[in-house]
């Protein structure tokens, strides 16, 4: 059974389009890139999966379970690193995890883990304040991961990181084999190794999905993004 299904979700901002008629399945373990240019609805999406926002039409399943329009209850099952890292930047990268881990019901040691995992074990004590935009990022990751959630949503997880950041981020991705992964990176060659599927969205609809096996590689994904011309 697929972890995550879509059944024909669209996605409306007044007259724009964010998404139109998406019709996704994604298997447990199952990484999959979403591509295209900029409008094309990657971020929309994101958000839906994420439940913080609700399709116009459509419906969005987590293991079986509708999420329901009022109450979505399946926000413990997922991690979110969006754009904007969204940390309390007053408190130290300790206390921000804590937090999270409260609100999940996970073992505050585990903070420990996750900091030690991006990184982080020895600027744990310091304000986020202090933080640069990949250590930042790096938080971001170990927050999103601290309750093993079923699904990992990720925007942009590598933009603005620096060689360190970078490696440590990709380290965390690849160890969360049962995790299922979306993605949208504009960085295709990094996209592209953590990938078994690359989903192209044009418009906000969904153009072409293929496996990354079948496809010969990052070079033949940036060929078809400039094959593809913009929306007007
Ligand atoms: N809150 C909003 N209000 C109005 N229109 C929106 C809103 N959010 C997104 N849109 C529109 O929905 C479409 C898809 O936007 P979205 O941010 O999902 O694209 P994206 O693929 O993530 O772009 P980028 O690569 O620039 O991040 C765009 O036309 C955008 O203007």
């Amino acid at each position: 059974m697929a972890v995550l299904s879509l059944s024909t979700v669209s996605k409306y901002f007044g007259p724009k389009v964010g998404v139109e008629g998406i019709d996704i399945e994604v298997g447990r373990g199952e990484s999959v890139l979403l591509f295209g240019h900029n409008g094309s609805g990657k971020t929309t999406l994101l958000r839906l999966l994420a439940t913080l926002t609700r399709p116009s039409e459509g419906t969005i399943s987590l293991e079986g379970t509708e999420f329901s329009r009022d109450r979505p209850t399946q926000r413990g099952e997922i991690g979110f690193v969006a754009h904007e890292t969204y940390h309390y930047e007053q408190l130290t990268a300790r206390e921000n995890l804590r937090l999270h881990a409260r609100l999940h019901g996970v073992d505050r040691s585990r903070c420990e883990t996750q900091l030690d995992a991006v990184g982080l074990a020895d600027r744990a004590s310091d304000p986020v304040s202090e933080f640069s935009h990949g250590m930042a990022k790096r938080l971001a990751l170990a927050r999103a991961t601290l309750h093993d959630p079923l699904l990992l949503l990720l925007d942009e997880p590598f933009t603005g990181l620096d060689q360190e950041s970078l490696l440590r981020v990709t380290d965390q991705l690849r160890n969360l084999e049962e995790t299922t992964i979306v993605f949208a990176t504009h960085d295709v060659d990094h996209g592209f190794t953590h990938a078994d599927r690359v989903l192209t969205l044009k418009g906000g609809q969904l153009v072409r999905d293929i496996d990354t096996a079948d496809c010969p590689g990052p070079d033949a994904i940036r060929q078809q993004y400039v094959d593809t011309p913009r929306q007007p």
